[in-house]
């Protein structure tokens, strides 16, 4: 299955996982995954860290960059060999909004801190989630969307993008895709850079406008992903919600939104 501009369509049975594996151990890659946990949302890292060392790019070099105000509650959770994790301090802020946003600009900011030393493939999830499966090697791409799973059944005229024409998010009606889901996204350093920096500068650029896009970060990467279409998309199995039965077409779930309680877990409603 590929994309009306030709790039791949990621399903489970459309690729040979251990064809794609052998031709990536050769390239010697290195993955970096950041996930940001700020407030209580620390309680999430224990088990989102502990599938990935089960599920996420397993026997490749893969660092993991956590972002939190709580470094002390960061849990140790045992990595296997070739895998580490780095956390770094961000402040708190008062609106689960502006913690949510501002992961665009310290994602900038990380790859503009020298980490091609570090990485070549950059991976940008939720924290409040959980791998089930297999993420791997076919997902790497240039610049790597993942389809939300509230709207792959949905005609695009149903896609929550940002409507009013002051933001720089905006898309008109008829324009757009697919709807990618804001908690994760990927690619190469290059791509992911010019995504975060795009994304960030114009959420600030609307801010001083006092305009806030409807679903914050994620409607600046819709908009930024219909402009710059992604070179790999891949399936709602690459973000579930736990909460939904799973589809008949989705034979696997490899990584899901878990069940939480808004109210008692985020600064504000
Ligand atoms: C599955 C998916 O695509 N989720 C997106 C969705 O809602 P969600 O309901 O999944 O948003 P959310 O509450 O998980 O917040 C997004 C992320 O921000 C971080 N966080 C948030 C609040 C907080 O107090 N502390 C904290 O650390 C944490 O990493 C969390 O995973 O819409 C958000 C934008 O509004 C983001 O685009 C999310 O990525
Ligand atoms: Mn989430």
């Amino acid at each position: 299955m590929v994309t009306p501009w030709l790039a791949p369509v990621v399903w489970e049975g459309t690729f040979n996982p251990n064809l794609l594996d052998s031709i990536y151990k050769l390239k010697n890659i290195r993955i970096a995954a950041t996930v940001f946990a700020v407030g209580k949302y620390t309680i999430f890292l224990k088990n989102f860290l502990e599938t990935a060392e089960q599920h996420f790019f397993v026997g490749f070099q893969v660092h993991v960059y956590v972002f939190t105000d709580r470094p002390l509650d960061v849990p140790q959770v045992k990595m296997s060999a070739g895998r580490q994790l780095t956390v770094r301090s961000v402040p708190n802020s008062q609106r689960w909004q502006e913690i949510s946003a501002r992961r665009m600009e310290l994602i900038q900011k990380l790859i503009e801190d020298n980490l091609h030393s570090y990485a070549d493939y950059i991976f940008c999830l939720d924290v409040d989630s959980q791998f089930h499966g297999r993420w791997g090697t076919e997902s790497l791409g240039g610049l790597v969307g993942v389809i939300h799973p509230g709207y792959y059944r949905d005609d695009r005229s149903r896609f929550p993008y940002e409507r009013r024409p002051e933001s720089r998010a905006y898309v008109a009606p008829g324009e757009g895709d697919f709807y990618y889901c804001g908690g994760a996204f990927g690619g190469t350093l290059e791509e992911v850079h010019l995504l975060t920096k795009t994304c960030h500068t114009n959420f600030i650029d609307d801010a001083k406008e006092g305009i806030e896009a409807a679903w914050q970060e994620e409607s600046h990467l819709n908009r930024y992903m219909w402009i710059n279409k992604p070179s790999k998309v891949l399936s709602p199995e690459y973000l579930w919600q736990d909460f939904k039965p799973r589809n008949p077409e989705v034979h696997l779930v490899r990584f899901s939104g878990v069940i939480k309680n808004y109210a008692a877990i985020r600064p504000n409603v």
